[in-house]
């Protein structure tokens, strides 16, 4: 039988396994396994060239019981409906695991800004928000980078919300630049937050840092940071990858040189002959295995070839559910997405809670901040997948799902 490559249709397997073990009723799962707000919206955008252009966009908001939806906006010529779906359900799954009062929100728009230039991109920015504008806000739903977004593009965002609504609206965003409210130590934020997975990870595992070989997929926001991150801390970074190809050298490759050459879009490969693909990468020698790109990259067919002692994911849903069993049977140790990459939310949080409050922190006030709650998280769910005798990922499910079906449940709606 061909392996399940939906995201959306896993996700829901995994929400509803989870809700059982709790206890939860089936109503639960029937409120649960769905966004309860999804928004397509048609952007025209002027071109370089005088042409107009209209883009498809989306928003999907999973569950506000708990507070405002919140979630990043991807730009990737493969967004599509099921998949911000997807997004937009672990969204909720990572504020409760990390205990932050939000459900889940998600965007994306269909398009690819390594084609485009920066006037189009900001046209697409800022048609996209006005398109959105009545489903959003600082206490509805707050959206933030991901995928070929960044601090440039969340300005832009943010100066159309407060052009719309008539007021200086920083706490509509987040991962904004620093001077317009952003939060010291976002843009560290989500590898941050996979570091410390990575160590605690490590500890249980009873693997060194110093020395181990790590291999991470993805050279962008998440991956390049990680693998400074791993190289500071002594780790031989001996793979890297981008949308064209990989690098691999067991020696360990030199980090510091290919992070001032990489683009502003995570590019680096491109300017090297030896390259592998991402495909044969994540096969190769290594003891730490870091997917921070893409969905669907460790499947059942590669899943048996993995080298790595311990898989971390970066990325939104980078391995399947047949292949989650499957590294598990082999005794590979894999932290989920929902954990591994909540650091980014975790810091978006305290920018938000910041904008409210009018007062900013320093960066290491944010970092000890985070560092707290995300040890926090990885033991307890490190816990309840040994007490309760499932992987991490449906023990991740299970301690993340909760917030949402008890803010429910106390709102009377189940
Ligand atoms: N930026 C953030 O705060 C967060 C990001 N994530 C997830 O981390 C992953 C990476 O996101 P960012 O680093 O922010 O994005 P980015 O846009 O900064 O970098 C994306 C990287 O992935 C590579 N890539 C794109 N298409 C690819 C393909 N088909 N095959 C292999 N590589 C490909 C790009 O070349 C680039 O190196 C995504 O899954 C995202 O959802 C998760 C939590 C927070
Ligand atoms: O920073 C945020 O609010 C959301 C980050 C995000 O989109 C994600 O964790 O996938």
């Amino acid at each position: 039988m061909a392996e399940n490559l939906n995201l959306f249709t896993s996700t829901q397997n995994v929400i509803k396994e989870a809700l059982t073990k709790l206890g939860y009723t089936e109503e639960m799962y029937e409120l649960l396994k769905e966004p309860l707000r999804m928004m397509t919206v048609r952007i025209p955008v002027k071109m370089d060239d005088g042409s107009v252009k209209i883009f498809t966009g989306y928003r999907a908001q999973h569950n506000d019981a708990p507070g405002p939806t919140k979630g990043g906006v991807r730009f990737h010529p493969e967004v599509n409906e099921e998949e911000v779906k997807a997004l937009s359900m672990w969204m909720t799954l990572k504020a409760g695991i990390v205990d932050l009062p939000y459900g889940g929100g998600k965007g994306g728009v269909i398009c690819d800004p390594r084609q485009l230039s920066m006037r189009e991109i900001e046209n697409i920015s800022r048609g996209y928000v006005r398109a959105i504008s009545q489903i959003v806000g600082p206490t509805k739903d707050i959206p933030a980078p991901d995928v070929y977004t960044n601090s440039q593009i969340m300005a832009w965002m943010m100066d159309e919300y407060s052009r719309i609504r008539e007021f200086d609206s920083p706490g509509f965003i987040t991962g904004k630049p620093l001077a317009l409210g952003g939060s010291h130590g976002r843009e560290k934020a989500t590898a941050q937050g996979v570091t410390i997975c990575i160590h605690e990870a490590a500890k249980k595992r009873g693997i060194e840092i110093k020395g181990a070989r790590v291999i991470v997929q993805g050279f962008g926001n998440a991956g390049s940071f990680l693998s400074k991150f791993m190289h500071d801390a002594g780790a031989k970074v001996v793979g890297i990858s981008d949308a064209y190809g990989g690098l691999y050298d067991a020696d360990g490759l030199d980090i510091d040189y290919l992070l001032d050459r990489r683009d502003s879009f995570g590019t680096i490969t491109t300017l090297f002959d030896n390259t592998v693909t991402n495909q044969e990468l994540l096969e190769m020698d290594c003891d730490i295995l870091v997917p921070a790109a893409i969905s669907n990259q460790i499947t059942a067919e590669n899943a048996h070839n993995i080298k790595a002692a311990i898989v971390v994911e970066a990325a939104n849903g980078p391995t399947t559910l047949e292949a989650t069993r499957i590294l598990s049977e082999r005794g590979i140790l894999l932290v989920p997405d929902v954990l591994a990459s909540s650091g980014g939310v975790t810091v978006s949080y305290f920018e938000w809670v910041q904008n409210n409050q009018g007062y900013y922190w320093t960066e290491e006030e944010v970092n000890d901040k985070l560092h707290r709650n995300l040890t926090k998280a990885f033991d307890n769910i490190y816990e309840v997948a040994q007490t309760r005798g499932v992987n991490m990922r449906l023990a991740a499910y299970m301690v993340g799902v909760r917030r949402a079906a008890e803010a429910s449940k106390f709102r009377g709606w189940v």
